[in-house]
């Protein structure tokens, strides 16, 4: 695919434009948010979320409840996914058009036109009968992934009940839309191996780990493990309409949860809360320049549930046809 493919839709315009290095600043702070107390905390955490996710677009969630052990307990499983021979690894390919199953670098970014420097284990729960490595492949691998991708959507059906409130939907409107036990159900658990570099690597220009873009999703939430850097982040209000982005590194931490607004909500909210363009930089001369490992958790709208916001700015569509056109912009592999 080529950069100069149309796009049908704005979104996708915009991200063609975003492929060059940009600049780097350390003068914005991410939001960090604190979980605790939710219940009786909703109303502090509701504007605090609000107030990040109409401006940077990016925060941080600390205390959300989620074991920082469960969230290694499943970096270990993608770990021992990744490290299969690829033979083994071909067993479960990418199916078509579901976000399920194993890819090597085949994500083609609009950005960049050139492929993500990475592999991805994708869990999307209608669509797995025949991926799960069995017990002798990668033992517990079910288990705990089921387990945790569980989890991960609690915490994102909180976060976004609080989204909820604030729009004038009912506070459950978005867990209804991302129902589990739905077989339309597409939101997903991405695994990410982002690949080593050689010794002595003679980077091309024009290679990224993860090429610009913003997710299409509601909410996206990454967990990072310690040391492995690379995420960058353009917050949404600065990137709107302006080709000399200035990126900011995000810090990773185990116990932190990386959140950032995709642009199914930036839809959904009549363009109030920012979908945020970010990118992961391959590691420079001198820095670690071992392989990263991240999990991506995708809160995407289930394929038959109408999206429009309060204020009717765009038209109706449905999940499925607006994943459809991003992800088909998105897999190399599908052009
Ligand atoms: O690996 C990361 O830190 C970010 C991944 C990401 O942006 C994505 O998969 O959409
Ligand atoms: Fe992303």
């Amino acid at each position: 695919m080529s950069n100069a493919t149309k796009y049908s839709m704005k979104e996708l315009e915009f991200e063609s434009t975003l492929g060059g290095e940009g600049t780097e600043t350390d003068s914005r702070q991410i939001p960090l948010i604190d979980l605790s107390d939710f219940v009786h905390r909703r109303s502090e955490i509701t504007e605090q979320l609000w107030a990040a996710a109409s401006d940077v677009g990016f925060f941080q969630l600390v205390n959300h409840g989620l074991d920082v052990e469960k969230v290694r307990d499943a970096f270990r499983m993608a770990e021992a996914f990744f490290a299969l021979d690829t033979d083994i690894k071909a067993r479960f390919p990418l199916k078509e058009g579901l976000n399920t199953g194993w890819e090597f670098r085949s994500q083609v970014r609009p950005s960049t036109g050139t492929a993500d420097e990475k592999e991805s284990f994708q869990v999307t729960l209608p669509h797995m009968d025949d991926l799960w490595p069995g017990q002798t492949t990668v033992p517990e691998f079910q288990r705990i992934m089921l387990n945790f991708e569980y989890q991960a959507w609690q915490i994102g059906m909180d976060i976004l009940s609080c989204f909820a409130d604030k729009l004038g939907f009912e506070r459950d409107f978005f867990t209804y839309a991302h129902d589990r036990r739905s077989p339309e159900y597409q939101s997903t658990l991405r695994l990410l191996h982002y690949l080593p570099l050689p010794d002595n690597a003679q980077i091309a220009p024009g290679t990224w780990r993860a090429g610009a873009h913003t997710d299409f999703d509601c909410l996206t939430m990454v967990f990072q493990k310690e040391g492995q850097f690379g995420l960058q982040v353009c917050p949404g209000k600065d990137a709107q309409g302006r080709t000399d982005q200035e990126w900011t590194s995000v810090v990773p931490r185990d116990d932190v949860i990386t959140c950032n607004i995709g642009d199914m909500l930036m839809r959904w909210s009549d363009d109030k809360l920012k979908s945020t363009l970010h990118r992961v930089r391959m590691p420079r001369p001198g820095e670690y320049q071992g392989p990263r490992y991240s999990m991506a958790f995708f809160c995407q709208a289930n394929k038959d549930v109408m999206i429009q916001g309060p204020e009717k700015k765009y038209p109706e569509i449905s999940a499925r046809d607006y994943l459809l056109q991003r992800i088909n912009a998105n897999f190399a592999a599908k052009m």
